[in-house]
């Protein structure tokens, strides 16, 4: 958890959760007001262990909320394209539970948090050579190898268009970010390899990689982020389409695994702090689910040590707590 979320404190009072969110004007106000009050911040480091991604502009930074009636309030660069990277994981595992069936996907992959770094191999040596969680490397990279399709193209088209359904456009991927990663992954091809080893990649160890690093460099703005995260927490529908993307019983279950460890080693504090379930990723995003209400999506750079986007967990616990979107959150109704 990046040191400054426990720095500041006193932010004024938390709105306590209602059942959809505030009127219109004011998240857009909202929204605003959380960009103009983090861009001075200048902590965290833009990744740099993918070349391409380096040249990243600490600078930037946008968001913008989708809530499930389709309507989008944004501020700042919401509509910048960055690579998805991480944050590709939990619907990858939405469409892979959406074609498989849950109980398969919890089987072969897990879905316990790892308490462990996003690329442990340790988690796997752990665990009896069973990867623990989809939103981790290697539970991701198991969860790619369970994607339908006789060959490679055919699996690539389930993934790209996939992600597009989320998004309610068609996305393409990041060549340079693509190739970058690609020249560079030898660690993730050596998890992919461990795990074929225990039996538990469920198909080519180096075709998941290959096509992991795709659905990781596939570009989205904040805006998409915001209108993906709004249909997990429209039970599966994309607001803006209409389309049904994903079963209702599986949108739940893909948010549990995104609360457990959507945030790496640092997901009991975020859910400490931010009570909603999240997913973060080393271009600088972060999209974050109101269930019944809507979706955050934010895009910043600058990282923190395990990862998360420095700016994207201070806006979001704004907003969290403005816009009153704690889960935990209740009043008492006998006062
Ligand atoms: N945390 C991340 O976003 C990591 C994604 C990146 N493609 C990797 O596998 O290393």
């Amino acid at each position: 958890m990046h040191r400054l979320l426990h720095l500041e404190e006193a932010m004024g009072p938390s709105v306590v959760s209602t059942g959809h969110l505030p009127e219109p004007d004011a998240v857009a106000g909202l929204v605003q007001a959380a960009w103009e009050r983090y861009r001075p911040v200048t902590e965290g480091m833009v990744a740099d262990y993918i070349p391409a991604l380096a040249a990243a502009s600490p600078d930037w930074f946008g968001l913008c909320v989708a809530g499930i009636n389709g309507a989008t309030h944004a501020a700042g660069e919401a509509d910048r394209p960055f690579s998805i990277q991480s944050i590709s994981k939990p619907f990858v595992f939405a469409l892979v539970c959406q074609a498989l069936g849950g109980g398969r996907a919890r089987e072969s992959i897990g879905v316990n948090a790892t308490g462990l770094a996003f690329n442990s191999v340790m988690a796997i040596e752990l665990n009896a050579g069973h990867t623990m969680n989809p939103m981790v490397n290697a539970g991701a990279i198991a969860t790619t190898s369970l994607v339908p399709g006789r060959s490679h193209a055919e699996k690539w088209r389930f993934l790209l268009d996939g992600l597009s359904s989320f998004a309610g456009r068609s996305l393409a991927m990041d060549e340079e970010v693509y190739a970058s990663e690609a020249a560079t992954n030898q660690r993730n091809q050596g998890i992919a390899r461990l795990l074929h080893g225990y039996g538990r990649m469920y198909c080519d160890p180096d075709e998941a990689t290959d096509l992991y690093t795709r659905q990781c460099a596939v570009s989205v703005t904040a805006r998409d982020l915001a209108v993906m995260g709004a249909t997990l927490a429209d039970g599966g529908v994309n607001p803006v389409t209409r389309e049904r993307v994903l079963d209702a019983d599986r949108c739940r279950r893909v948010l549990a695994v995104m609360a457990t460890a959507g945030l790496y080693e640092q997901s009991g504090d975020w859910l400490y702090e931010i009570g909603l379930p999240g997913k973060s990723g080393v271009a600088g995003g972060i999209v974050t689910i109101a269930p019944g209400k809507g979706g955050l999506g934010i895009f910043s750079p600058p990282l923190d040590e395990a990862g998360n986007s420095v700016r994207g967990q201070l806006a979001t616990r704004f907003l969290s707590e403005r816009l009153g979107l704690n889960l935990f959150a209740s009043a008492p109704e006998a006062a």
